[in-house]
């Protein structure tokens, strides 16, 4: 198999060079100061150690089960196939429309899928190949909960015009305006892709990188074309392609703003830089977030699949590069910027894709849909019996998993700076109120002023030798205090 070429790794070496070295401790400092004073936050800082790079570390002391931080995330995504179960805000992921339309469009989609199987516009995708840190949730223990009478394994269909009825708000569940959810917003471009729980949140997704990515009636008809291949691509093989989509996209949108204020902010910039295709300068400040996450290539860093032979391990590592060449091409046709033909590098691709096998953490939101057939369920008789006249046919024609959390992933600038140990102080760790993508870092026990904040990667029971496995994805060998003590 023939390598990939891809001409503009060639052509623009220099600048990817820049691009992908590793910023300053100055440049570190500065972007973490930035991001903790705009959040007024100072219980916590990054400092940055020689063996294990940056790290989060405690300015005061944390009681067990305190919130240690709160991060809102750079990048995020639902993942293709959960957008069928699960109508979220595009931007911030908390759930929108009501209790009926989630269940409604939910019913809707997956009539349309089974009818439909291959050319559903949702379409099925794979998972990211490793969800790095896995968030655990606080409704993990009730979603084993089973409706008493709502298990039903073999799903009831809903009387004809029942689920428009649902989607059109024409139908009321009983009590479920004590489960309201934001009035969804669509996206003004017009895709009928993105939806949002507020104006505020519409705004911000389209300055941030949705402008770029939408497919709505405003945009080039050709662009369009290419955007909806790419974008039937990821959902066909791998949607993490999505998320680098975002990445570059808002590295463009964030370039053409401070080139717009260049001008005025020019001595901030090495003038001797300026080339003439584009001021590496200037695309060095906007990609600066995206600086800041530890990467390696995606097709270096992937984890062998366990039904991948060893012998193997050459040819699986060239398809992976292969199909990220395939993916980027078509995003290529769809957003390409002259002035900033680096992002568009193969090499570039590659390190955000394994930015996101390295850092990312689980997207996890809560339904409310389960909250809802939960407080039915706890109800007394006779608004108990009352109520289930109704749900309980909803929850027939919705089979066993009823209700399923908003699943995804995304890139956090603080989490991501999290390193490991298998006596982790902190978790990430979604409590009731937490109800968006923002991610959630509990502490396990106290926390010292001064003490490093960790958290695990892996399941920290699992045995020795199997720790040590999955993290050698992560390309390091656990040397931590229990490491240390089991190591044979
Ligand atoms: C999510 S990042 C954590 C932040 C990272 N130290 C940085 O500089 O960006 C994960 C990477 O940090 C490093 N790392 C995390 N925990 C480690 C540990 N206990 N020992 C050695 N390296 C570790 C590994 O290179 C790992 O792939």
């Amino acid at each position: 198999m023939e390598p990939p070429i891809c001409c503009i790794t060639s052509r623009c070496a220099n600048e990817i060079t820049t691009l992908l070295s590793p910023p300053s401790p100055h440049q570190l400092q500065e972007y973490y100061q930035k991001i903790f004073s705009s959040r007024h936050c100072n219980d916590i800082t990054v400092k940055h150690d020689d063996q294990l790079g940056k790290g989060v570390y405690a300015v005061k002391d944390f009681k067990e089960d305190q919130l240690v931080l709160k991060d809102q995330m750079l990048v995020g995504n639902q993942h293709s196939f959960n957008k069928i179960d699960c109508f979220v805000c595009s931007f911030c992921f908390r759930f929108i429309g009501s209790i009926e339309i989630q269940i409604g469009r939910r019913l809707y989609l997956e009539e349309l899928r089974a009818n439909k199987s291959h050319d559903c516009d949702v379409g099925s995708s794979s998972k990211s190949s490793k969800n790095c840190h896995e968030m655990d949730s606080s409704d993990e223990e009730e979603s084993t909960w089973k409706c008493s009478s709502g298990s039903s394994k073999t799903k009831v269909p809903l009387p004809e015009g029942v689920v428009e009825l649902l989607m059109n708000g024409q139908f009321r569940l009983p009590y479920s305006e004590k489960f309201s959810l934001p009035q969804a917003v669509p996206c003004h471009g017009g895709c009928g892709e993105a939806y949002y729980c507020s104006m505020s949140c519409a705004e911000a997704d389209w300055e941030s990188s949705h402008s770029l990515l939408c497919t709505g009636e405003s945009s080039d008809p050709r662009r369009k074309e290419a955007l909806l291949k790419f974008v039937k691509h990821a959902n066909e093989t791998n949607d993490i392609f999505l998320l680098a989509a975002k990445v570059i996209s808002s590295t463009i949108l964030r370039y053409r703003k401070l080139k717009a204020n260049y001008p005025a902010e020019k001595e901030k910039y090495d003038a001797s830089c300026v080339s003439d295709h584009y001021n590496i300068s200037l695309l060095m400040e906007a990609w600066r977030p995206i600086s800041m996450g530890y990467k390696k290539r995606w097709w270096d860093c992937i984890a062998l699949p366990d039904d991948i032979d060893s012998s193997d391990e050459a040819s699986f590592r060239m398809q992976i590069k292969e199909l990220a060449f395939e993916s980027l091409q078509l995003l290529k046709e769809g957003i390409f910027v002259q002035e900033c033909e680096p992002l568009f590098s193969l090499e570039i691709y590659g390190h955000i894709i394994g930015m996101f096998e390295l850092n990312n953490l689980d997207l996890v939101v809560a339904s409310p849909v389960e909250d809802y057939f939960l407080y039915i369920n706890d109800m007394s008789d006779p608004d108990k019996e009352e109520a289930e006249k109704i749900t309980q046919p909803i929850l027939d024609a919705l089979g066993e998993d009823y209700s399923t959390c908003c699943e995804g992933t995304a890139f956090f600038p603080l989490q991501s700076c999290l390193n490991h140990s298998c006596c982790p102080n902190a978790k990430a760790f979604k409590r009731d109120e937490d109800r968006d993508g923002q991610a959630i870092i509990i502490a396990l026990r106290s926390i010292s002023k001064g003490e490093e904040i960790t958290i695990s990667y892996v399941d920290e029971d699992l045995p020795f030798e199997e720790r040590q496995a999955s993290l050698a994805d992560y390309g390091f060998r656990c040397r931590c205090p229990k490491c240390i003590e089991e190591e044979p």
